[in-house]
């Protein structure tokens, strides 16, 4: 794989520089979330990519040109765009907005022609969108209506593809099948995907590389080594709600691990880091000391705690 898009030296912002010194790269074929907590600048470094922000300093290089030298109009050549839901053109069809990826190349008056039209139906066929290729946006679901955005931005044909927050519209169904188009996109057609979110949860099932703003700095890397540098990412402790629980240790696939957490913390006041709970096929087992128990569900667990702490103290 070779590099696509460099930023080198680059600082993002507007009077107060809100990211600098970024260097980095991706390739075609690469999906890359973009994170960081809110107002770090995620939406400001998507805008400089761009061209609607002004570079501070710096360059970003696409396929080795330098962003400078593209003209704002130009710019649509190399890079698409997904919008959010904020954005909802009324009254147009999703056939209509796909369309439009297409004028991108042509002057307004343009008309598309046979060749376009081909492409634009397989589009909307590999987006599943076929029944509804007359239906009004306004009328789609939410899943639906980002895959109409994202058909818009494949007809654009652009190597690139921008995603500024995808998913925090859409339930957990929308979001699987929304992530899999995209990491299918990025793998079957070579581009390269940038997408912004908050979810660490993300970043490991859909991701080859994490560009991770915080304190000013971009860090960025293979999903995976950042994850095993800052294990704390993994770590489940995201709402302490109970100031007395301390987890057991919990060996789980993640969303085991965060589901027998939260199921934990809102049922203990008590330390339970003597025990440790290891999931394996389908079937739970609580350590300690010698002792070990096999569960088959979250409330046996719940029971099982409950009868030891108290012969404990
Ligand atoms: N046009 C502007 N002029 C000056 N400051 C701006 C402008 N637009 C945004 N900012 C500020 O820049 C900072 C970063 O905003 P940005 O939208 O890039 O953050 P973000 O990381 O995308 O946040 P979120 O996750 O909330 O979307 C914020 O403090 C914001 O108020």
């Amino acid at each position: 794989m070779s590099t696509f898009l460099e930023l080198k030296n680059l600082s993002i912002g507007y009077k107060k520089t809100l990211v600098s010194e970024i260097n980095t790269e991706a390739s075609l074929g690469e999906i890359i979330l973009l994170m960081g907590n809110n107002g770090v600048g995620k939406t400001t470094l998507i805008k400089t990519l761009l061209k609607q922000n002004q570079i501070l300093n710096g360059e970003v290089l696409i396929s080795q040109k330098s962003l400078k030298t593209i003209s704002q109009k130009d710019i649509a050549e190399d890079i698409a765009i997904v919008f959010s839901k904020a954005e909802i053109p009324t009254n147009y069809t999703v056939e209509e907005l796909i369309n439009f990826g297409k004028y991108i190349h042509y002057p307004y008056y343009f008309k598309i022609d046979e060749k376009d039209k081909a492409e634009i139906s397989e589009i909307i066929s590999k987006l599943n969108l076929e029944q509804y290729r007359h239906t009004q946006l306004q009328h789609l679901s939410d899943g639906n209506l980002q895959k109409a955005f994202i058909g818009r931005a494949l007809a654009q044909n652009s190597p690139i593809i921008i995603l500024d927050e995808p998913t925090t519209h859409l339930d957990e169904d929308n979001k699987l099948i929304i992530l899999n188009l995209l990491r299918s996109l990025a793998k079957t057609q070579n581009k390269l995907i940038l997408f912004s979110s908050h979810d660490w949860r993300l970043a490991r099932e859909f991701a080859d590389k994490i560009w991770w703003i915080r304190d000013q700095k971009l860090n960025s890397g293979i999903t995976e080594e950042i994850l095993l540098e800052h294990k704390n990412f993994l770590d489940p402790h995201i709402f302490d709600i109970n100031s007395n629980f301390v987890s057991p240790k919990i060996f789980a696939p993640q969303l085991e691990k965060e589901l027998l957490f939260s199921f934990l913390q809102k049922n203990f006041n008590e330390d339970l880091s003597l025990f440790s709970i290891t999931y394996n096929d389908n079937l739970w087992t609580i350590s300690e000391n010698s002792s070990t128990s096999y569960h088959k569900n979250l409330s046996e667990i719940k029971n099982s705690l409950q009868t030891r702490l108290k012969s404990t103290f």
